[in-house]
């Protein structure tokens, strides 16, 4: 069966007025079923407006299995914006997806491209820490059902970024401000990645040798703490183009490919 045309929505919490940011495009699944999901967090330094949600429409289109539903999110940039506001729309954009969608998700994979996939694994270490402190349905429904988390040349350590790249540091302070304790703080690498055995989601980093933003460092030793954590993290490097064209490429879709079957199994 094929797939309705993909929709626009706006997850803007009720009450509050809607900023065009706070929308996603959905891509609904075939059947009125549960089924997976993907949902596509795209990059650009928390502040390119070029890069938008549109970005995650090659991945949907091009290798997402027909029956699967499929959900690309914008969220507020900086400067307007800082840290945790990216997250926090981030977090209403997966809220807004279960309770819209809810009865119709099976499983979750959530993808994210450079920042997007440094919000995937703030996502992810919110998630598990809110577990810890109480128990909000939704956030509990949401970590649940992430089974999967792609991280496609990552961001990862903000501190040891603009160390590397001291260019970086603009954006980087736009984003999370001028206070680099903060950046340490807010950045997926300091997160205390102990697995707890009642959350399991495997983890796949993505990176292309041809990436000329970012070396492979920061996936590197985003690997290495998970793998430290217990999470067995798969590291998945590909002699590939750019740093964006690694979204469309074929070596990443073959990658998806496996990981959808890996869904599709459990
Ligand atoms: N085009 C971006 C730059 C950018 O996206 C970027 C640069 C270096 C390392 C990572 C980047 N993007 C990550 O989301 C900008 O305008 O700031």
């Amino acid at each position: 069966m094929s797939r309705p045309s993909p929709k626009t929505a706006f997850y803007t919490p009720a009450g509050l007025t809607q900023h065009p940011q706070q929308s996603v495009t959905i891509f609904p699944p075939s059947t009125p079923t549960p089924v997976p999901w993907v949902v596509y967090i795209h990059g650009g330094a928390w502040r390119d407006p070029s890069q938008t949600k549109d970005m995650g429409v090659p991945i949907l289109r091009q290798s997402l299995p027909t029956a699967w539903g499929g959900m690309t999110l914008d969220y507020r940039l900086s400067p307007a914006v800082r840290h945790p506001t990216h997250l926090d729309d981030v977090l209403a954009a997966l809220k807004f997806l279960v309770t819209e969608h809810g009865e119709f998700i099976s499983h979750i994979m959530i993808i994210g491209h450079s920042a997007g996939a440094c919000l995937a694994l703030q996502v992810l270490a919110t998630l598990i820490g809110e577990r810890k402190a109480n128990g909000d349905g939704i956030f509990m429904s949401l970590r649940d059902r992430i089974k999967v988390v792609v991280g496609i040349e990552g961001i990862y350590d903000l501190v040891k970024l603009g160390i590397e790249y001291p260019s970086y540091k603009g954006f980087i302070s736009e984003a999370f401000g001028d206070d680099e304790e903060l950046w340490g703080e807010a950045s997926p690498s300091s997160f205390q990645w102990s697995r707890d055995s009642a959350f399991k989601s495997r983890i796949v980093l993505v990176q292309s040798t041809g990436d000329q933003l970012l070396s492979t460092n920061q996936t590197n030793l985003m690997n290495s703490i998970l793998d430290d954590g217990g999470w067995k993290p798969v590291l998945k490097l590909i002699n590939g183009g750019s740093h964006d064209a690694t979204v469309e490429s074929k070596a990443l879709f073959d990658i998806l490919g496996d990981l959808y079957k890996y869904v599709e199994g459990l």
